[in-house]
């Protein structure tokens, strides 16, 4: 008798250690159970990663608003960012405010819907594409034999889940495209996308290598919220 296979990635990297992986599964799960009970929450066609999209999450005023945060604050990506240089990911950051009112509630009601503690979250950050701009393949989950990796085990450990919010539409371009799973997601204003960076058993997941396409024509807001496992600290 033979097993069928399990699938492998179409673009395999080398396989990554999870020191995490046990926290990461129970997340994981925990996440999950509450998702699939929330009608606001549809699951996304996908058997190799958990992806999860709520339609009119935020309203299209407070998309606005955000939007116009994120102006205020803009700078090229590779100041706030390790690891990724100005070619891989060419967009404009905005760290928004944390001490802000409303980007708190935004956080929360993120917080709320996945059932993560608060503690757990990074800090909210805005993107803004422009035309060509891009953020091209990779997972957000770290590598766990970088050297960075070492301070990121202490503040918080592995990225377990990503939340991202598109703050409107986009004319052409710009989708989120999960490479090995064959599915790519249009920015419609309001829309919150979640994925499980872990597979089921809390090991980190190659299916979720994803890229922010090159916005064609338009201009493109996000916002973006990475979770760990454990409460994220400030090093
Ligand atoms: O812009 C996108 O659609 C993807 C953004 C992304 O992958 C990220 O912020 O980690
Ligand atoms: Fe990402």
């Amino acid at each position: 008798m033979s097993e069928a296979a399990a699938p492998l990635p179409l673009k395999q990297y080398p396989p990554c250690p999870n020191p995490d992986q046990a926290a990461m599964k129970r997340l994981g799960d925990a996440v999950r159970a509450r998702l699939e009970r929330d009608p606001q929450v549809e699951r996304l066609p996908a058997e190799q990663a958990e992806l999860w999209a709520a339609a009119d999450f935020m309203s299209a005023d407070e998309c606005v608003r955000m939007m116009a945060m994120i102006d205020r604050t803009a700078v090229p990506s590779q100041i706030l960012d390790h690891g990724y240089n100005e070619v891989w990911r060419t967009s404009y950051s905005g760290d928004v405010d944390i001490d802000d009112p409303f980007v708190r509630m935004i956080e929360r009601r993120i917080d709320d819907l996945l059932g993560i503690p608060g503690e757990f979250g990074e800090t909210m950050q805005g993107q803004r594409y422009a035309p060509g701009q891009e953020f091209r393949e990779h997972m957000d989950w770290f590598w766990t034999k970088a050297p960075y990796f070492k301070t990121e085990a202490k503040r918080g450990g592995q990225r377990s889940y990503t939340a991202m919010i598109y703050l409107n539409d986009v004319e052409e371009g710009g989708e989120t495209a999960f490479l090995n799973l064959g599915l790519s997601i249009p920015p419609q204003r309001g829309v919150l996308l979640a994925w499980n960076n872990g597979a089921r058993d809390g090991s980190l997941n190659q299916f979720t290598l994803h890229a922010g396409t090159p916005v064609v024509s338009g201009t493109k807001y996000i916002i973006t919220k990475w979770y760990r496992t454990r409460k994220w600290g400030h090093g």
